[in-house]
């Protein structure tokens, strides 16, 4: 039966609020096939009934201010509430934690599980996490003129632009590029995208592990995709990290929760674009790593390390508050954004940064890491800072404040490699939307564009 989402949250708890699956044995596939001619109703009945209802009005300040405000998307799998942060199908943060299946042995959330919910709209079972799990790293090797590729780049190129060129690669392979080619319909458009978005997925922890021990671990040897892993497990043992549960657990935790923001974020709004024009998931989530490669978007968790080993470096570890208020005011008179702080939605602390930090309140060993107490620290000081600063509308923490610091303490310490792990990620939401995109035939991406002087004429 399907259920709205928040019905469907209370049915999936049991009595003692322990989490209950559904005994549905389904595949991801077979429960899409199900719930994509429900949504394609919805969608025409929206079409009939309220083509022409107003939902919004579009200002001056809106064209000129990168279109922010403008409620101009359709999205499925997320949205984003500027002071409650992000809901998946009407599921918080603690909510997904409450529900969503974990690795065995794991407490976190995977990344299989919540694809499956953005994709579905559904809390899947054990079984087909695990299912999709087994799946992925069936999938998971690499095209060896792939690999070739990778091996071919400089040390000193970029790891995000490594990981964008790489997916742009395995287009070689789209069975959507294929089958458009042959001359399919457009009704089965979804299924051969689904494919290329499971197949890219499956591809990431191979393609982005071998970035990282090119660039920082040359020489040492990739192991083979383990069976029996979930996708995350894979990558983390693919990095070099399998027998650090502590950071295995964070990447899962930190790689679902930045799976999905909406679809107004610069990544998952390039991808939807370049996806508009039928352009194959390869290309169209390459285009979005490179939106994401941006400091004002994803790469500011590499920016945010890089800012505060600086003031590490300058202060010293034990550094008071006032030390840290001093350092912001430095930081803002020369200049230069508080990385890690504001957001173009958000108003409030952003809930990803929240459950991180909870995260780190929950070991002992992160509580007493310098660089997570550093982070912590600037939390208490930075708001009061930006505000007093009066530009930003939102003094508070993205989660881009938080997220580097775990991987800085537990090791993984090259942070220019960081925004691929978001880059990991993201792919979860953006090719959802993909799937979505194709099942509803949403049509090419065309706004409206003024000059000045168009605009003044149209004010007259
Ligand atoms: C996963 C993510 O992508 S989350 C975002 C990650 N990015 C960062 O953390 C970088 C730092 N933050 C920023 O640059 C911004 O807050 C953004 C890009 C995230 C949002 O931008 P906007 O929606 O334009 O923010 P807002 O409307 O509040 O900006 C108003 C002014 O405040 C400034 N401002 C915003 N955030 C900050 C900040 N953290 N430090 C200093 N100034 C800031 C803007 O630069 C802008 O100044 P301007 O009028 O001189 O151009
Ligand atoms: O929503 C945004 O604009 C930026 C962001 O936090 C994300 O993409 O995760």
């Amino acid at each position: 039966m399907f259920l709205p989402p928040r019905t469907r949250l209370w049915a999936s708890l049991s009595r003692s609020g322990a989490p209950k699956r559904f005994a549905s044995t389904k595949s991801l596939k077979e429960t899409l096939q199900e719930v994509i001619p429900r949504k394609q109703e919805q969608l025409k009945k929206l079409k009939a009934e309220h083509s022409q209802t107003v939902v919004g009005d579009v200002k001056v300040e809106n064209i000129i201010g990168g279109m922010r405000g403008i409620k101009a998307m359709l999205w499925e799998a997320s949205v984003l509430d500027p002071n409650e942060g992000i809901r998946f199908h009407g599921l918080s943060i603690p909510d997904c934690q409450k529900v969503l299946p974990t690795a065995p042995g794991g407490k976190e959330i995977i990344a299989e599980s919540m694809l499956w919910l953005l994709l579905t709209g559904q809390v899947p079972t054990e079984a087909q996490t695990r299912q999709l799990s087994l799946e992925l790293a069936e999938k998971g090797d690499l095209p060896p003129f792939v690999e070739k590729l990778i091996d071919s780049f400089p040390a000193t190129l970029h790891p995000m632009t490594q990981l964008g060129m790489s997916v742009a690669a395995l287009n070689h392979d789209s069975l959507f590029q294929a089958a458009y080619e042959k001359g399919i319909k457009k009704s089965e458009y979804w299924s051969h995208t689904l494919e290329d978005c499971i197949n890219l997925i499956a591809r990431l922890p191979a393609l982005a592990a071998r970035i990282y021990r090119n660039v920082y671990k040359p020489g040492t040897p990739l192991p083979p995709l383990n069976k029996d892993l979930d996708l995350i497990g894979n990558y983390s043992a693919l990095l070099g990290f399998g027998d650090n549960h502590n950071l295995t657990e964070y990447l899962r935790l930190y790689i679902a929760l930045h799976g999905d923001h909406e679809g107004g974020n610069a990544s998952a709004h390039t991808a939807h674009l370049v996806g508009s024009t039928l352009a194959d998931p390869y290309l169209s989530y390459s285009a979005a790593l490179f939106a994401l490669a941006g400091p004002l978007h994803g790469l500011a968790n590499q920016e945010v390390l890089r800012w505060q080993l600086a003031m590490q470096e300058e202060l010293g570890s034990d550094v008071s508050h006032d030390q840290i208020r001093k350092y912001l005011w430095k930081t803002l008179n020369s200049g230069q954004v508080v990385p890690g702080y504001g957001h173009g939605v958000l108003r409030n602390p952003d809930p990803r940064f929240l459950a991180l930090q909870q995260f780190c309140d929950s070991r002992p060993e992160l509580e007493q890491s310098s660089i997570v107490r550093l982070v912590k620290k600037t939390f208490e000081v930075a708001p009061a800072v930006l505000k007093e600063h009066g530009k930003t509308k939102n003094p508070y923490p993205n989660v881009d404040a938080t997220s580097g610091c775990v991987l800085y303490h537990y090791g993984l310490r090259e942070f220019k490699y960081y925004t691929v792990i978001f880059g990991v990620s993201r792919a979860l939401g953006a090719l959802t939307q993909q799937v979505w995109a194709r099942a509803l035939g949403l049509p090419l991406e065309r706004p409206k564009s003024l000059s000045m002087d168009a605009l003044e004429k149209l004010i007259k």
